[in-house]
């Protein structure tokens, strides 16, 4: 156990956050010196808003190497920053982390590196945060540490402070058995991770996921209780395991996206691209996930078919530079941006370019306008843990315009149903989706919209901070699953042995065609 009596110089919190990123940026202006950008990604965006509401303490990178920042304020959030050397960020961020375990946990859509001394950066880079966290925690705090950069984490902290209540969040797909099981360092990860009190994922799959694998490969005894809940043990303690959709500052976005100068720069934005009949717009890290290069292939399709009018239907899309050192993105950017001007060269007039690219990233008000401009929004990940890009942009139509053309796998599709919802993978149902979104009656896609409003409304992202926290709570009180207080012994499940990773393969059932079909769920648990 830590001794906390070296810590009363700093300020301790009874809530704190760990994530790799802190909500802000240190980036150098070109003058040389030094300011804060607010950070890429959704795990910002969601978590921002909850910590702001419960005067916690971030934990974080500043996403430059070699810097020591000292704890300061930052727009009335408490942050505390980690440094990392340059060798550790190609160790642990570009590569153990986003080399290995991002491309292992989106289905393998490219090939992950499994390298020995990543491994190893890993590992130390963990142990850095979980000191850093236990420095930062009150004696009996909570401690919601997130995403699969920190995995050993909870495992560490609770050797540092077993006082506090350990919650871990990932907020990227959880694979199945045959994909996890590549992972040389699997046990590791698994031990790591059930150090928390309670471990959350986005979908029911990711959770059950994680208990078959707990089951198997550990040889722990096991409960499920439906609905992606169940409980692990692990030396001697329960390890409760759930699904928790994250979501978004709904109410602050619809405010935004209803205000006058979000309003007037929407029209302006219709005004510069043309006024032309229809906008599709794409927002993206910019991502192999993401499906950027597909969407491409599917509107030039339509174009070189005329069944789109460039001089009628505009293409915007936004790509916020990403993980720019890791090969792969480099390589997509490449390719991305060959597409862009293919379609353009074959499409586009002087002064009017069919598909407008932007490699930069927006203000938020700026982007909120975007939204509210856009007549369909093509989100069409190969795999994503959530979208919450699919969130905002159906949040920003309270009125109920627009279309929402969704990848089924995303966590989204999970619960935006009206979506109109597309397999990626198949470039004609893409193409059809899309005709069909901008075609069907405005009476069709009104309804549409008003069901998924109402869906983003009522899951907001304090809702679910809100679920996962008073889950959490619950556990260190020792309470069983909420919902199963009643649940007889039967369901729980005793290990089995020996591991093997064909046991539990996920049932895939061929994807749906529109509108006939009903959609497929690829992240609906395996029973
Ligand atoms: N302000 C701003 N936010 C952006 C930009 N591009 C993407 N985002 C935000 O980044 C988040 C992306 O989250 P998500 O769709 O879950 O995908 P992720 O990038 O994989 O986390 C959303 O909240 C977007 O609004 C940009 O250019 N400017
Ligand atoms: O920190 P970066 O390497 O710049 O990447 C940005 C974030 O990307 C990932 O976001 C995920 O979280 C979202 C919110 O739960 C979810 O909607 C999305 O599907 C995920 O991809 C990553 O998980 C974060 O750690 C990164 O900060």
């Amino acid at each position: 156990m830590m001794d906390l009596s070296d810590q009363r110089s700093t300020v301790l919190s009874d809530f704190v956050v760990v994530a790799n990123r802190l909500p802000v940026d240190l980036v150098k202006r070109s003058d040389g010196t030094t300011t804060w950008r607010r950070s890429p990604g959704g795990l910002v965006t969601a978590l921002e808003p909850v910590l702001r509401r419960r005067n916690g303490c971030w934990v974080g990178w500043p996403g430059v190497p070699d810097r020591d920042v000292d704890p300061f304020v930052h727009d009335g959030l408490r942050v505390r920053p980690v440094r990392l050397d340059a060798p550790e960020v190609e160790g642990f961020y570009e590569g153990f982390s986003n080399s290995t375990l991002w491309p292992l946990y989106h289905d393998v859509v490219v090939k992950p590196t499994f390298d020995r001394r990543w491994w190893a950066v890993y590992r130390d880079v963990n142990r850095r945060f979980a000191h850093a966290a236990a420095s930062a925690a009150a004696p009996g705090a909570t401690v919601w540490v997130h995403d699969y950069q920190l995995q050993l984490v909870p495992q560490m902290l609770r050797e540092l402070r077993p006082d506090v209540t350990i919650g871990f969040f990932l907020h990227i797909p959880f694979p199945p058995v045959e994909l996890f099981a590549q992972l040389p360092w699997r046990r590791n990860i698994m031990e790591g991770m059930l150090g928390a009190d309670l471990v959350g994922f986005h979908l029911p799959g990711g959770a059950q996921n994680f208990v078959v694998l707990a089951r198997r490969m550990l040889g722990l005894e096991t409960a499920q209780a439906g609905a992606g809940r169940g409980e692990v043990r692990h030396e001697g303690r329960t390890v409760r395991v759930g699904a928790f959709p994250i979501s978004i500052d709904t109410a602050d976005m619809v405010e935004r996206a209803r205000s006058e100068s979000v309003r007037r720069r929407a029209q302006e934005i219709r005004d510069d691209l043309g006024n032309p009949d229809h906008i599709l717009l794409g927002v993206d890290r910019l991502d192999y996930t993401k499906g950027i290069d597909l969407r491409l292939d599917a509107v030039r399709e339509l174009y070189d078919e005329g069944r789109l009018d460039p001089s009628r239907t505009v293409v915007v899309q936004l790509a916020t530079p990403s993980r720019e050192q890791v090969e792969q993105y480099a390589l997509m950017r490449n390719s991305i941006e060959t597409q862009v001007g293919r379609i353009n060269g074959d499409h586009g007039q002087l002064g009017h370019p069919t598909v407008h690219y932007l490699y930069q990233p927006v203000d938020r008000d700026e982007l909120i306008a975007l939204y509210v401009a856009a007549d369909v929004m093509l989100v069409t990940p190969l795999r994503d843990g959530m979208n919450l890009v699919a969130k905002e942009y159906v949040a920003c139509h309270p009125a109920h315009d627009g279309a929402l053309v969704l990848s089924e796998f995303t966590g989204a599709a999970s619960e935006l149903r009206q979506a109109y919802l597309v397999n990626p993978h198949d470039l004609d149902l893409v193409k059809d989706t899309i005709v069909a979104a901008l075609e069907q009656s405005a009476e069709e896609r009104r309804t549409r919209m008003a069901k998924l409003h109402t869906q983003v409304t009522t899951n907001d992202v304090h809702r679910w901070a809100q679920t996962f926290l008073d889950t959490l709570a619950a556990t260190s009180e020792q309470a069983p699953p909420r919902g199963h207080e009643d649940a007889p012994p039967a369901w729980r499940i005793p290990s089995t042995a020996p591991f093997s990773p064909n046991e539990s393969r996920l049932d895939v059932t061929a994807a749906g065609r529109l509108p006939t079909a009903p959609p497929y769920e690829p992240d609906r648990a395996p029973s």
